[in-house]
């Protein structure tokens, strides 16, 4: 669906050039969550704003649903535009107008006539599960129902991409929850693909196939979330499943264990103790089902005199799981 080859982006600004995007190869398919996260600073909105090219990147292709925009001249590349939904972190309502006023402006904007926008105005409300709301005004909804409206405008033109700029950034844990959930099942039932920018843990988990972990312009790691989560090396593993401060144990040998797929399963915990006759401290953890996968690291204390330790650990690598010494 999306297809970024060779991407650059310098700002000239008086303290010098800032190389914003700076290499960025990107490859999202039909269907696919992907998130990119990184440090305030890090290029993520810069990247984002060249994808639908109200940023113009100075190299590189940008290429969506088959359709290279850097190569397209401003009016062709408006109405592509138009087929690229985008939702924004505080939600950029027109204040003066309601739900559903606002959504029928980008209708209005579309040039779709009178008689047939109040129908879809009620069809896209309803795809938020926000009909009840459709005359409260902007500063009578929550967050998380300007973000609904945020959302059923950006799909006024039946987009089959959706941009998101850290939509559940300016909400609280709960309403977070419900807008990935909701954006999640518009994925299915409209097959439709997102990419993402964030810099919270929590939509990385719920929401994305697939995530980069941008700095300085580039992308330092990424790939598919289930897989990322069992690399032993990977930082972005560390963050989205964190297990503090290596604790001081006597006489034990500290691991960290990641979990995913099918693999995934803490059980293996139990299993080791029981057949090599150890007593497992399970020290820190967490596993916990992700949109992609169920997944976690664990830390586990073993006694380090246990004669069955060195089986103990080829048995847990032999079961799928990266096992490293704690730090
Ligand atoms: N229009 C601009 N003019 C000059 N410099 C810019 C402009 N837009 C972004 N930058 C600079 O480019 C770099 C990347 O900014 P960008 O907003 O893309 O990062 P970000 O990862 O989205 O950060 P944040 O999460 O804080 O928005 C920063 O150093 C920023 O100051």
């Amino acid at each position: 669906m999306i297809r970024i080859e060779g991407l650059r982006k310098t700002f000239h600004t008086r303290g010098g050039p800032v190389a914003a995007v700076d290499g960025v190869d990107l490859t999202v398919a039909e269907g696919e969550v992907f998130g990119v996260v990184g440090r305030s600073g890090a290029g993520k909105s810069t990247l984002l704003r060249c994808v639908n090219l109200l940023e113009r990147p100075d190299e590189g292709r940008v290429t969506v649903a088959g359709v290279e925009l850097t190569g397209l001249r401003e009016n062709r590349l408006r109405r592509v535009r138009q087929d690229i939904g985008m939702i924004h972190q505080h939600f950029a309502l027109l204040h003066s107008r309601t739900a559903a006023g606002n959504v029928s402006f980008a209708l209005e904007v579309m040039g779709v006539p009178r008689r047939e926008r109040a129908g879809r105005v009620e069809e896209l409300l309803d795809l938020v599960d926000l009909a009840d709301r459709a005359n409260a005004y902007p500063a009578q909804l929550s967050g998380g129902q300007k973000q609904r409206v945020g959302i059923a405008r950006a799909l006024a033109s039946r987009p089959r991409l959706l941009l998101s700029d850290e939509a559940t950034s300016a909400l609280d844990p709960d309403t977070t929850g419900a807008i990935l959930a909701l954006l999640r099942g518009l994925t299915k039932r409209l097959g439709l693909t997102i990419l993402l920018i964030t810099h919270e843990m929590d939509v990385v988990k719920r929401l994305c196939d697939a995530v980069a972990v941008m700095q300085e312009g580039r992308f330092v790691e990424s790939g598919p979330v289930a897989e990322l989560v069992g690399r032993p090396d990977s930082p972005l593993a560390r963050d989205l499943f964190p297990l503090g401060p290596v604790p001081t144990m006597p006489d034990h040998v500290l691991f960290d264990v990641t979990l995913t797929g099918q693999a995934g399963d803490e059980s293996v915990v139990s299993t080791l103790a029981r057949r090599h006759d150890l007593d497992v401290r399970i020290v820190a953890g967490a596993v916990e089902q992700l949109a992609a996968t169920r997944a976690g690291r664990l830390r586990i204390a073993l006694p380090q005199a246990a004669p069955t330790l060195a089986d103990a650990l080829h048995d847990l690598r032999g079961a799928g799981l990266s096992v490293e010494a704690a730090r």
